[in-house]
């Protein structure tokens, strides 16, 4: 007898797997009951059909959990010295919670993995990694030994690129295309022409936390798993005793648990800008004769450029360094999918713009979502 799986049951099936793996509840068809009702009315509101467009709007409201070791140790088996480019096809299965702890990491002893490149995808590569905030804390010889080990992929239309569900094998930066995120079969925002994307099941060893679906033909460049793990991981732990302090000290992630800040200081990346170059430049238009008037400064600790990403505007104003500056900087996804919880705090600041406008101007220019 054959059996006809419907389309579409192995991914909501995986989808509730997975939330079940990182939010371990207690009662599993309690918990199944909230997860599809919450996905039917995710789709009914946004009147989407699976993998629909819905905006900006992040459903992922709470970390991969950090599982302990089951002592299944798959790692790749990455001995060649020159290995043909990873097969998306070919990819982890089980599903690995092993325990993060650099330190312990027997990657080390792994040989280096080198693709070899010309010149010409030698500097298509570095001109993609040039803003990639993971690679920000790298020095000189572990930067060139990732771009060593990255490998070139060419995408179709429509193809998954990671899915849900699955173990993380590759580390994936983006040379050109636009790319879904998809969160439970709910687009939950796009890459487009730049960025990078699958470092979460890499570094915290869970499975992914969303797919990626390229819309149309596209170029990326890959890192496997062993290789982000030595450098990039084990750098990411230095990292975090580096930024711990100043990270703590930061107002508007007081309300955050540490762990949430820390996940911060793992995707952050620092930035320095010399006196008098433009850190943002504002897209909106501004008022009538459109001189530059200084409206505020900003020092250690204080926050800026978050009113464009709370209220999707183009940048509202901009912004100068004053002297040498050094910022420490997240891109959109991650500032959507860890600073969720800290939107209401930076709304409240936006009365606080509106005054400053007022005072400066007499009328205040629409700062709202
Ligand atoms: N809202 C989001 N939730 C989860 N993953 C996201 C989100 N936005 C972007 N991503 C990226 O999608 C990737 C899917 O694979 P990973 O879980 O390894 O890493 C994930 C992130 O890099």
């Amino acid at each position: 007898m054959s059996i006809e799986i419907p389309v579409g049951l192995t991914e909501l099936l995986q989808g509730y797997t997975v939330e079940v793996l990182r939010q371990r509840p207690s009662d599993l068809v309690d918990f199944a009951v909230q997860y599809f009702t919450r996905l039917r009315d995710t789709r009914s509101q946004d009147g989407a059909s699976a993998g629909g467009k819905t905006g900006k709007g992040v459903m992922f409201d709470g970390e991969p959990m950090q599982t302990e070791s089951n002592g299944d140790d798959d790692e790749d088996d990455d001995s060649d010295f020159e290995p043909p480019p990873p097969s998306r096809f070919n990819r982890r299965v089980s599903v690995c919670a092993e325990a993060f702890n650099p330190d312990e990491d027997e990657e080390d002893s792994e040989p280096r993995v080198v693709h070899p490149k010309t010149d010409e995808q030698r500097c298509r590569l570095q001109e993609s990694c040039r803003d990639i905030l993971l690679f920000k804390t790298l020095d000189q010889e572990q930067f060139s030994e990732v771009l060593d080990a990255m490998f070139e992929l060419r995408v179709q239309p429509l193809e998954h690129v990671i899915d849900q569900g699955d173990d993380g094998d590759n580390f994936y930066v983006i040379e050109r295309g636009v790319y879904d995120i998809i969160v439970m079969g709910v687009t939950v925002g796009q890459y487009d022409n730049k960025g990078s994307f699958g470092e979460l099941a890499l570094m915290y060893n869970t499975p992914r936390a969303a797919t990626i679906v390229a819309t149309q033909e596209g170029a990326l460049w890959g890192l496997d798993r062993a290789t982000f793990r030595r450098l990039i991981v084990k750098n990411n732990y230095k990292k975090r005793r580096m930024y711990e302090t100043f990270i703590e000290s930061v107002p508007l992630l007081k309300s955050l648990e540490a762990n949430e800040r820390m996940k911060i200081v793992d995707v952050c990346g620092s930035k320095q800008f010399p006196d008098g170059e433009r850190i943002i430049t504002q897209t909106k238009a501004g008022h009538a004769d459109n001189a530059e008037v200084e409206i505020t400064r900003c020092s250690r600790g204080h926050y800026f450029g978050e009113l464009a990403l709370v209220t999707n505007k183009p940048r509202a104003a901009s912004a100068y360094a004053v002297g040498d500056v050094k910022c420490v900087v997240i891109d959109v996804q991650a500032f959507e999918r860890l600073l969720g919880s800290c939107k209401e705090i930076m709304k409240r600041n936006i009365a606080h713009y509106e005054e400053q406008l007022v005072a400066l101007f007499g009328s205040s220019m629409d700062l709202r979502d």
